[in-house]
């Protein structure tokens, strides 16, 4: 791809994306920019991946062809605020990746210039992520393959309507923490159960990686893999006997909805 891509936000999930795009060969470093206010980080960023780093939004705004939001939800009305806005229509494509800002809103901050609203995850680091993306009114289809291309080079992509993105944010946006918690857990409960914690590291990590991609190759409902662990009177069944009386999928339920909901108030 030889558009010139700018991040404005250099934090963790622009250096996701931008590592992977740039280590792919999808974009060459030399056009992707970043403007992010912390000197240490522009360095680091700059040194890392031999990026263009600057702290200042509008010179990536005026230097690229598509534009990547990667700010915090919080301060987007104040950054957008302070951009200029262009001379003469321009053509340049924005897409967001902010929790909860909604096509509107981005449209409103960037009249006449065709948005596309994503969510994309961490796993996006080494090319394993899920991205939804919506795309705004003015976006024609070039403008969704260039957004395609973009979250094809870190993992899958989906299409959906922007009435699901709140809750596509609760799930596969926000997901990665919650099953980095449930790791975390799995390895405190091999240690407690005396397994040295190097081990029940490797143990944990590979064991919700194969579940993952067993049921993703074999297109497997998880109940049938769940009753294909569980021999009668066995251990899985009494693992999971306590799991439901601790409400475990009940959390896991209601952490999405919670999410969801959390999304939802951030574009408020
Ligand atoms: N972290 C995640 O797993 C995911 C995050 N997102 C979305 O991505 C966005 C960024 O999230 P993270 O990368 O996690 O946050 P982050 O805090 O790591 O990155 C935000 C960056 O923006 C910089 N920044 C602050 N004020 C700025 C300004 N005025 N101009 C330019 N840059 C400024 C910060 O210094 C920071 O480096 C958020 O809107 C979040 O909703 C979306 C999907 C997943
Ligand atoms: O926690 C957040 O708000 C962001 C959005 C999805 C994942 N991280």
């Amino acid at each position: 791809m030889t558009a010139k891509l700018g991040i404005i936000g250099g934090g963790v999930m622009a250096e996701a994306l931008l590592s992977r795009l740039i280590s792919r060969g999808t974009h060459q470093a030399q056009d992707v920019w970043v403007s992010e206010p912390l000197p240490s980080r522009r360095d680091f960023l700059a040194q890392q991946y031999g990026i263009h780093a600057t702290g200042d939004n509008q010179a990536v705004v005026a230097e690229v062809d598509v534009l990547l939001l990667a700010i915090k939800p919080q301060v987007f009305q104040s950054v957008v605020d302070a951009l200029m806005p262009p001379a003469a229509a321009s053509e340049q494509l924005v897409i967001s990746i902010l929790a909860g800002v909604s096509i509107q809103k981005l449209e409103a901050a960037f009249p006449g210039q065709p948005v596309i609203r994503t969510m994309p995850n961490t796993p996006a680091t080494i090319g394993a992520g899920m991205t939804a993306i919506t795309p705004g009114h003015q976006a024609n289809p070039n403008h969704v393959q260039i957004a395609q291309q973009i979250f094809a080079a870190v993992g899958e992509v989906v299409e959906v309507p922007e009435s699901m993105m709140d809750a596509v944010t609760g799930l596969s946006g926000s997901g990665p923490g919650y099953v980095a918690v449930m790791i975390e857990a799995l390895i405190d409960g091999g240690v407690a159960a005396g397994l040295p914690r190097a081990i029940a590291t490797q143990l944990a990590i590979q064991t919700v990686r194969g579940t993952a991609e067993l049921l993703q190759t074999q297109s497997l409902h998880p109940a049938v893999l769940k009753d294909r662990v569980t021999s009668p009177g066995g251990t899985t069944i009494a693992g999971i006997a306590h799991l439901e009386q601790a409400g475990f999928r009940s959390a896991i339920i209601e952490a999405v909805r919670a999410a969801y909901r959390r999304s939802q108030e951030l574009g408020r």
